[in-house]
């Protein structure tokens, strides 16, 4: 087994620290972990020439060749599935179980791409003109930046470095300041698997300049994220210049309707599956509960009974199933959005305070008769808080739910399947959830709408985000 935890970058297959330091926590307990190394615009751009560097080679590979390393990269993430999880676990906080499936799911996306990596076929396009072939050949993209956030410190990077490298692509990355260990723990995997120096690189450190080095380089051909949509529009402003193609997994205010005509117990096990990962805190959470009123108080009982039974603490501890919030910072959000909501009039059916445990944890709450001039209506609040609105009409409830600037994932539970189909086509989001809680595979293309992003990730469509069309007309051919 190799020793995962590193706290230098890992820049062109070399292990370079910096002048200063900064610490990672365990969000659970407040203890530092570790201290690594902080880069900046320095390290930036030693990653950016040396990804440069190794792009020729990289790209000259056959995609089997290139196939055959990423695969080998998600069996080594398996075969550490347990450290990897437990890392997770201590720099992130959620618990272990959802740190394991997270190994899983991140390390599925290496495997679905580099099978993805030998079907990036051409066309030959039939010529309206005598004599000549009109070919379309399908090549990297070139050199890639990454930028990744701290709710998947596994899975956001390799759902973006396994289609990359697959396509021919060569990666910097730079992860979140709250999990970079993680990130670093896959560059060793990486290294393992045989993956070349500089084809992925890693720089932990100043977000500000390395992000600046990144989006405003003329090497750097494309940016992908996942993040705020904030910080998203920030970063493809700072795109402009140099045109890059982006791919942006932004923020999402996503709806969750209950139809009177719905399977309740169904609608409360998606529900709890849906708002309580990772304690909230993913953009594919559910923000705001829809109810229709014949079951409004069926529903909402049913769901505080299931609330009242979560267990929240450390997730290193097995029968956890809450685990904190990642920072300061994400406490202050949740208790913002709840203090609001209940100065406006909703009443808080359990939760509703700070957890006993202190820190950053918070209980489960659910909150009934939520408005929309709540804060929790207009902006996601990103932790365990179930917001339910109570309606009338499917009309009335879709205009409600699309009226956000968001369109990342949605969700209903009818059982009329003329219903189903309307409420589909006119629900305004990347992806949907129709009696299911729980959307997200790496068979399908993950992404959103509107002020969500730009672009899909995952599924068979993710490998166009890597890759650029060329055009061959050959003439004189008769
Ligand atoms: N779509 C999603 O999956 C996510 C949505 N969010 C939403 O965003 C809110 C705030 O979370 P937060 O972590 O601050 O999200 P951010 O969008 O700020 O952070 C995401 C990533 O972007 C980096 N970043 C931030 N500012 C810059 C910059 N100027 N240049 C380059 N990189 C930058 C961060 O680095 P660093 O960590 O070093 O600051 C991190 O790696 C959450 O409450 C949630 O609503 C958050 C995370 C994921
Ligand atoms: O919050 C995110 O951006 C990560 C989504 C996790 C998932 O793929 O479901």
């Amino acid at each position: 087994m190799k020793e995962l935890i590193r706290n230098s970058h890992y820049i062109d297959g070399k292990w370079v620290t910096s002048s200063t330091l900064f610490p990672v926590r365990n969000p659970a307990t407040g203890d530092i972990i570790v201290e690594i190394a902080r880069g900046g615009e320095v390290e930036a751009q030693q990653a950016v020439s040396a990804a440069a560097k190794a792009f020729p080679a990289w790209r000259a590979l056959t995609a089997k060749e290139r196939s055959i390393k990423v695969r080998r990269w998600g069996e080594l993430m398996l075969e550490h599935k347990e450290a990897l999880a437990e890392l997770l676990t201590r720099e992130q906080g959620k618990p272990i179980a959802e740190a394991r499936g997270e190994v899983g799911y991140a390390a599925s996306f290496l495997e679905w791409f580099a099978e993805e990596a030998k079907r990036a076929y051409g066309d030959v396009i039939p010529s309206p003109f005598p004599g000549s072939k009109i070919l379309v050949t399908r090549e990297p993209v070139g050199v890639v930046a990454a930028i990744t956030p701290w709710n998947f410190p596994l899975a956001m990077i390799t759902r973006k470095a396994a289609p990359a490298l697959a396509a021919g692509c060569t990666m910097v990355l730079k992860p979140a300041e709250d999990t970079p260990l993680s990130a670093l723990a896959l560059a060793v995997l990486a290294e393992e698997a045989g993956i070349p120096a500089g084809v992925f690189n890693v720089v932990a450190g100043e977000a500000r300049a390395i992000g600046k080095v990144f989006t405003e380089s003329e090497i750097v051909r494309k940016l992908s994220f996942t993040g705020s949509t904030r910080t998203g529009k920030l970063l493809a402003s700072q795109c402009a210049n140099t045109l890059k193609k982006m791919s942006l997994e932004l923020g999402g205010n996503a709806p969750f309707i209950v139809f009177d005509d719905a399977d309740i117990d169904a609608a409360v096990r998606g529900a709890m599956a849906s708002k309580f990962r990772n304690t909230g805190q993913t953009c594919v959470c559910v923000n705001r509960f829809y109810v229709q009123s014949g079951i409004y108080d069926a529903f909402t009982t049913a769901l505080s009974t299931a609330v009242s039974k979560l267990r929240v603490g450390n997730g290193l501890t097995g029968e956890v199933e809450q685990g904190p919030l990642i920072n300061q910072a994400a406490l202050e959000k949740v208790q913002a959005h709840v203090a609001d909501a209940v100065s406006k009039g909703a009443n808080v059916l359990i939760g509703g305070q700070p957890h006993v445990l202190g820190g950053t944890f918070y209980e489960p709450t659910v909150l009934t008769n939520a408005r929309h001039d709540m804060l929790i209506a207009e902006d996601e609040t990103f932790g365990p808080v179930a917001a339910c609105f109570q309606f009338d009409t499917e009309e009335e409830v879709i205009a409600a739910a699309n009226n956000t600037p968001y369109g990342l994932s949605a969700y209903f539970y009818t059982q009329d399947m003329k219903r189903i189909w309307r409420v589909a086509d006119a629900i305004e989001s990347g992806m949907i959830g129709i009696n299911e809680g729980i959307i997200s595979t790496e068979v399908a293309p993950f992404g959103g709408v509107k002020e969500s992003g730009l672009g899909r990730e995952g599924s068979k469509y993710g490998l166009d985000e890597y890759v650029e069309l060329k055009y061959l007309m050959m003439g004189g051919l008769q």
